[in-house]
């Protein structure tokens, strides 16, 4: 379940706003539906589905996210989509989705998104229950280092876990869905991310930054190494002593 509280003071909104404009101006070319054949579904999500989408011009091959309007709209999630697109269309790196860029009709928005052809991490987490050491170790290395590239960005994703990480053809890992991120120099407020994996400074509704990152990271990967359900079986008392062993 994804959470979110908005408590930002003013000052901070104006900054995130010119934070926000630094990364805006995505893609120029104006896209259709006409551009592309549509090919199978890969995924049904909240707001749309996703389908497999092949460029008639160039014939690369890409991800159509394809999200209602009016559901965003009933969602409040449009400054989400807004930012998610500004943010994640900016971003160059082989562990992250790219955003090739979006286009819109009277009903619906249209992401072209990166195809990775393994698709979620999470279904084959719940497959084999907990990957090999190795495994695990290379995931963790290329999150930690798609991380390092944000932050270095001044990117904070806030919402780090399996389920927002797919795979790509060659098996490497891509952080995907930026729809909390934050582009900003400051401290944030904002509680949001998912329950089970909330980083203290959000529990106690303090001031958070690039950390909360680190914080995810490490859960997520205590869930390569033992698996989702394995840890939501556990009591938080159990889960932080494991966490602990292994840092
Ligand atoms: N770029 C992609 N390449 C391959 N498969 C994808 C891609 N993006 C999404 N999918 C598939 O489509 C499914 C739905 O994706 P989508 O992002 O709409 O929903 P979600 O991950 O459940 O997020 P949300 O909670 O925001 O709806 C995913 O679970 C995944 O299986």
């Amino acid at each position: 379940m994804a959470i979110a509280t908005e408590t930002q003071p003013q000052q901070q909104q104006q900054q995130q706003q010119k934070g926000s404009s630094e990364v805006a101006a995505v893609d120029q070319k104006r896209w259709t539906l006409n551009d592309f054949d549509i090919g199978k579904t890969l995924g049904r999500g909240k707001f749309g589905h996703v389908y497999l989408a092949r460029n008639k011009l160039s014939n690369h091959i890409a991800a159509l996210k394809v999200l209602f309007k009016t559901q965003l709209k009933e969602s409040q999630v449009e400054h989400q989509l807004r930012r998610e697109v500004e943010i994640q269309s900016h971003l160059r790196h082989p562990n992250i989705l790219r955003l090739y860029g979006y286009f819109y009709d009277q009903k619906r928005v249209y992401l072209i998104l990166e195809y990775a052809a393994k698709g979620e991490l999470y279904k084959e987490l719940q497959k084999c229950k907990y990957f090999s050491e190795g495994r695990a170790a290379t995931y963790v290395a290329s999150l930690a280092r798609a991380l390092i590239y944000c932050h270095g960005k001044h990117v904070i994703h806030r919402d780090i876990k399996p389920e927002n990480l797919l795979v790509g053809a060659q098996g490497e890992l891509k952080i995907a869905d930026f729809g909390w991120s934050v582009h900003t120099f400051n401290r944030r407020r904002t509680m949001c991310g998912t329950l089970d994996y909330l980083p203290p400074e959000m529990v106690e509704s303090v001031e958070h930054d690039a950390n909360v990152d680190i914080w995810t990271w490490v859960s997520s990967a205590m869930n390569f190494c033992m698996g989702c359900l394995h840890l939501k079986q556990r009591n938080t008392q159990t889960h932080i002593e494991e966490l602990c062993k292994w840092i």
